[in-house]
């Protein structure tokens, strides 16, 4: 068997195999976009604003009051210069401001007696000035960049009608275990599927399209094979598999790897539960595709998931390794030796620590059910009460 990999190296090692496999760019339109990664940075086709813009309703004003009103500008028009002293013209906000205006009114600070208008302007400028926010071709938001709903309102005021991204990856999902019920109480030494509806939901939130698993794999190395392998014929990026990562007499994962030619990028990580997950890279269809092998029990199925799959599809999608949020511990957590121990923490409402959740097995879900994420305890600590430790959120 070979040696564990330090929890960090092996999340670096995935999210660096991720990326040099990164899926081709595509462009799709800006309503297509939400959830996917900028390929090229983001930069505005104009100035923003594009032309010097009335932040306010009043008057556009040159020379010295009271001023004679001669027209009227509203926001979506070319409006004509201010053509002599002591003339104003009624201003909408979001008004291109005439040439030659030397300051803007607001309506409320404003009297007006048949066509004079008189007032004092406030003394800071009342419009936006063309480049204030952005100028033309000045790059905003790096490649990488997830796409939000925030992004999308700015490539839109940026001038885009469609956005260059990394496509959403694509997932299958297989589960092993013939033990392994789809419908109905457990009985009789079987046990529900509790992984085959749920990592495909997880996956879904991570922005993979993944169908929810099928009937369990039948527990021979022949039917691991073709159940791989017609997955990546398929055309998936990744294949997530649960079980068989171990040795034990029915655990065929490592040798249906070695059939299909498949290369560890990760094999078993010093992480507590959940260590014997593996990432492997399979050569198929002229490209690398990845097989994400999460072990048998369900809490340490979604160790694995949030220690390697999340930096691969990071890696994937072109975006950096994924930064960890910090919280602070509200009660000691206890370390476990050489291994990184990932504990399962809830956020108090009331005071903002992170405590720990009770029923964390590794064979159970009751705990994680109702945590936040994985307290981070790094190989050769304890976690103490006032302990700023990193969070790995669970989807
Ligand atoms: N001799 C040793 N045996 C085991 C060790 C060990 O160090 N030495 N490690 C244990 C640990 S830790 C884990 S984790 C498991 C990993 O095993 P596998 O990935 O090979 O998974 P299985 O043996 O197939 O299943 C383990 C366990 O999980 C249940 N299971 C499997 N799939 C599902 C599912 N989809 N939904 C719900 N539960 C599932 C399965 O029935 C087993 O109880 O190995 C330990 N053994
Ligand atoms: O490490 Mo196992 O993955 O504890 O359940």
């Amino acid at each position: 068997m070979t040696a564990p990999e330090d929890w960090v190296s092996a999340r670096r090692a995935v999210h660096a195999a991720g990326w040099r496999a990164q899926l081709a760019p595509v462009t799709v339109p800006l309503a297509e976009a939400d959830g996917l990664t900028l390929a090229t940075a983001l930069a505005p086709r104009s100035d923003l604003p594009a032309f010097p813009t009335s932040s306010v309703d009043g008057w556009a004003l040159r020379g010295r009051g009271p001023w004679r009103v001669t027209g009227r500008v509203l926001a979506g028009s070319v409006p004509a210069p201010l053509s002599g002293d002591g003339v104003a013209v009624e201003i909408a906000t979001g008004a291109m401001v005439p040439e030659g205006t030397e300051a803007i009114l607001r309506v409320e600070h404003s009297t007006r007696s048949g066509d004079l208008v008189d007032g004092t302007p406030k003394s800071e400028q009342e419009w936006r000035v063309p480049g204030e926010e952005a100028r033309a071709g000045e790059p905003l938001l790096p490649a990488g960049t997830p796409v939000t709903p925030a992004v999308i309102g700015l490539a839109a005021s940026c001038g885009h009608d469609t956005l260059p991204v990394r496509p959403a990856p694509r997932a299958a999902m297989l589960v092993f275990g013939d033990e392994l019920l789809t419908a109905g109480p457990p009985a009789d030494g079987r046990i529900r599927d509790a992984l085959g509806p749920s990592i495909p939901a997880y996956l879904r939130r991570l922005g993979v399209a993944c169908e929810p698993a099928a009937a369990p794999i039948k527990d021979t190395l022949d039917a691991h094979v073709a159940a791989v392998r017609s997955a990546l014929e398929s055309g998936v990026d990744l294949v997530c598999t649960t079980g068989g990562t171990m040795h034990g007499p029915v655990d065929h994962l490592h040798p249906a790897l070695a059939e299909l030619g498949a290369s560890y990028v990760v094999n078993t990580v010093a992480v507590r539960p959940g260590f014997p997950m593996l990432v492997a890279a399979v050569p198929h269809g002229g490209r690398t595709r990845f097989v994400a092998g999460l072990p048998g029990n369900p809490q340490s199925a979604v160790v694995a998931l949030v220690s390697l799959v999340v930096p691969l599809l990071a890696g994937l999608a072109g975006r950096p390794e994924p930064a960890l949020p910090r919280v602070t511990l509200g009660e000691p957590v206890p370390g476990r030796g050489d291994y990184t121990h990932l504990a399962l923490v809830r956020i108090d409402p009331v005071d903002g620590l992170a405590r720990p959740v009770s029923h964390v097995g590794s064979a159970m879900l009751r705990g994680l059910a109702g945590a936040r994420g994985f307290a981070v305890i790094p190989p050769g600590a304890t976690g103490r009460a006032g302990d700023a430790v990193e969070l790995v959120e669970v989807p």
